[in-house]
C-alpha cells in the first residue's frame, strides 16, 4: 500500500536514489536544509532537522519517516556529527512520537562497525573466498566519530522503540554508487549498494511490518562481508545487483545484470 512518507535529507545522494526509483510509489513530503535544485515529487520543506517545531510540522499527516539527513563524511568533526547526526536524529525521533508516527527508517552506516575490519582480516575480508560475515547482531565498533554518531542513532532508535513503541529500521548502508561499483576499491565493491537496490530496500522498509531492526544495506555482492539474511527475512529485501557482474571498471560482464 502506498504510504505518506517524510524523507529528510531528500536533496542528497541517497534521497536521489530513493526518489529515482520510488517517486510514483508513495506520497512524498521532502525535507532538507538545502532547497531543491531539480524537479521533485510532492511538497518540499526547507528546514534544519535540529528545529523541533519545523520537523513536527513537517510530520503532520505522515505515516513513515525516512531519516537520511546528516553529515555523511567519514572524516566529519565531532561538532558537526554531534549537531547534525546525534542531536538532529534525536529531534526526529522525539517529533515522530509527538506526531503519532508509526515507523522511522534510519540511515545508519558501515562506519558504525568499520573497526571489525582489523589488519589481520583485511584485505582477505573483501574477497570472495573469505567467509567472515557480520550479521547486524554484533556490537557497534565504529571506525571514526561519524561512525560513533551512527551507532548513537541506532541506540536512539532502540530507545524510542522500547519506550515509545515506534517501529524502527536502521540500515547500515554500504557504498552507494550510481551506475557501477566503485573502481579500484575492493572494500567499496564488497559493500556496493546499487541505486535500484537502494530504492527497493527503502521501499521494503516503508511497507514491511517490524519492531526494531538493524540490517545491512548492500547489493548481493560475491565479495560481501555483511549478511543480507536479516534484511531478506524481516523486510523482504531481494537485491538484484552484484559488483561481481562488473569487470572492475564500469563494464557489465553478466548479460542479465
Ligand atoms: N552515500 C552513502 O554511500 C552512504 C550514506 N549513508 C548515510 O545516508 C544519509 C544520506 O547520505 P548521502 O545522501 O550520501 O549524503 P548527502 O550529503 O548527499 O545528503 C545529505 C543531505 O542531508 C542534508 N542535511 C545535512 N544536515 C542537515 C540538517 N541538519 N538539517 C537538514 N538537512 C540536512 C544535506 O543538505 C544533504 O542534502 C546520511 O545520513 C549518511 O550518513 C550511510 C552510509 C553510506
Ligand atoms: O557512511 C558512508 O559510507 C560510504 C562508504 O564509506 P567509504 O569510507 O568506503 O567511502 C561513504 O562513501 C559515504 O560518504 C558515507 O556516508
Amino acid at each position: 500500500m502506498a504510504q505518506s512518507v517524510l524523507l529528510t535529507g531528500a536533496a542528497g545522494r541517497v534521497g536521489d536514489a530513493i526518489l529515482g526509483g520510488l517517486a510514483d510509489d508513495h506520497e512524498w513530503r521532502l525535507l532538507d536544509r538545502d532547497p531543491p535544485t531539480d524537479d521533485h515529487p510532492g511538497e518540499f520543506v526547507v528546514a534544519d532537522i535540529t528545529d523541533g517545531d519545523a520537523v513536527r510540522e513537517a510530520m503532520d499527516g505522515i505515516d513513515v519517516v525516512v531519516h537520511l539527513a546528516g553529515d555523511p563524511r567519514p572524516e566529519a568533526p565531532w561538532d558537526s556529527v554531534l549537531t547534525n547526526n546525534i542531536d538532529g536524529t534525536q529531534t526526529i525521533f522525539e517529533a515522530a512520537v509527538d506526531a503519532g508516527i508509526e515507523t522511522v527508517v534510519f540511515a545508519s552506516s558501515n562506519h558504525a562497525v568499520g573497526n571489525y575490519e582489523t589488519d589481520d582480516r583485511t584485505p582477505d575480508l573483501y574477497r570472495e573466498h573469505d567467509d567472515y560475515l557480520l550479521d547486524g547482531t554484533e556490537l557497534p565498533r565504529p571506525s571514526n566519530l561519524y561512525g560513533v554518531s551512527k551507532a548513537a542513532g541506532e541506540t536512539l532508535g532502540r530507545y524510542y522503540h522500547d519506550e515509545h513503541d515506534l517501529s524502527v529500521a536502521c540500515i547500515r548502508i554500504g557504498n552507494l554508487t550510481e551506475g557501477h561499483p566503485p573502481i579500484d576499491y575492493e572494500r567499496g565493491q564488497a559493500m556496493w549498494l546499487s541505486y535500484r537496490d537502494c530504492a527497493h530496500l527503502f521501499d521494503r522498509c516503508i511497507r514491511a511490518d517490524y519492531e526494531y531492526e538493524i540490517v545491512y544495506g548492500i547489493s548481493d555482492n560475491d565479495r560481501k562481508y555483511y549478511s543480507l539474511e536479516r534484511a531478506r527475512e524481516a523486510l523482504g529485501y531481494e537485491p538484484r545487483d552484484n559488483s561481481a557482474y562488473y569487470d572492475g571498471e564500469d563494464r557489465v560482464v553478466e548479460p542479465d545484470a
